[in-house]
């Protein structure tokens, strides 16, 4: 399982950098579970990593905009993201969903088409009146993104586990590995969850609380990313 650490600044990308993150995955967590944050934030970690791991950045939980979505993803590729990861929050059908990804994509992938484009779905989909993960990597795989990934749209402290069993999650994962994708597994996210993560078989776990000490409103530790990198390396 490669490990996404998810830094909201040039200081915090350092330090997951060091810790040995395998992406660094820029985000804004004031706008929201995948808020995006700005272009200069981006390049800054761009430049602080100098390659040693991709960029990842995040362009917001969207309602059904794709026109909004696709100028986001592509200010994100612009800034120097390798993978550019999009929520479907207020996005209820598989139409809608469709059409969102295809236009997103298509915006990365003209520009550069070894950009990678992740889809984010929320496990906890039924409180936001949101679609299923489940329904998404088939409709993912059909528009060209890369990696399908559920995390929780209310950072409330509630884990992914407490709205997708293990049986759901490995289904999620089964299912994005039938139609080529990579998947990623997020959302509040403890040390305790990695042997049930191994059997699931995520190809990426992506964490910020848990490389925090357990309040994502806190600075990265890189003790924490160290101590992760470890144990699932072991
Ligand atoms: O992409 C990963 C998210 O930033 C996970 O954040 P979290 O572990 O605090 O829920």
């Amino acid at each position: 399982m490669k490990l996404l650490v998810s830094p909201i600044n040039k200081e915090e990308a350092i330090i997951a950098s060091r810790g040995g993150a395998d992406i660094v995955d820029v985000k804004n967590p004031k706008e929201g579970s995948l808020g995006a944050n700005f272009p200069w934030i981006i390049r800054e970690v761009k430049e602080a990593i100098e390659g040693r791991q991709p960029i990842s950045a995040t362009i917001g939980d969207f309602d059904y905009k794709p026109g909004t979505a696709s100028l986001a993803a592509l200010g994100a590729a612009v800034a120097g993201a390798d993978y550019i990861k999009v929520g479907l929050y207020d996005i209820q059908t598989e139409d809608q969903a469709f059409e969102f990804l295809t236009k997103v994509t298509r915006a990365v992938k003209d520009y550069d088409s070894t950009k990678k484009v992740v889809a984010s779905g929320y496990s906890d989909y039924k409180r936001i009146n949101s679609i299923s993960p489940l329904l998404l990597p088939s409709i993912a795989a059909e528009a060209g993104v890369d990696v399908v990934m559920v995390d929780t749209a209310i950072k409330d402290g509630k884990s992914t586990f407490e709205f997708m069993d293990e049986k759901e999650l490995k289904k999620f994962t089964d299912l994005a590995h039938e139609h080529g994708l990579e998947n990623a597994i997020a959302g509040s996210l403890k040390f305790e969850d990695l042997p049930i993560l191994e059997r699931i078989g995520p190809d990426i776990i992506g964490v910020r609380g848990m490389v925090c000490g357990g309040d994502r409103r806190t600075a990265i530790r890189q003790e924490l990313v160290e101590k992760l990198v470890a144990e699932v390396q072991a």
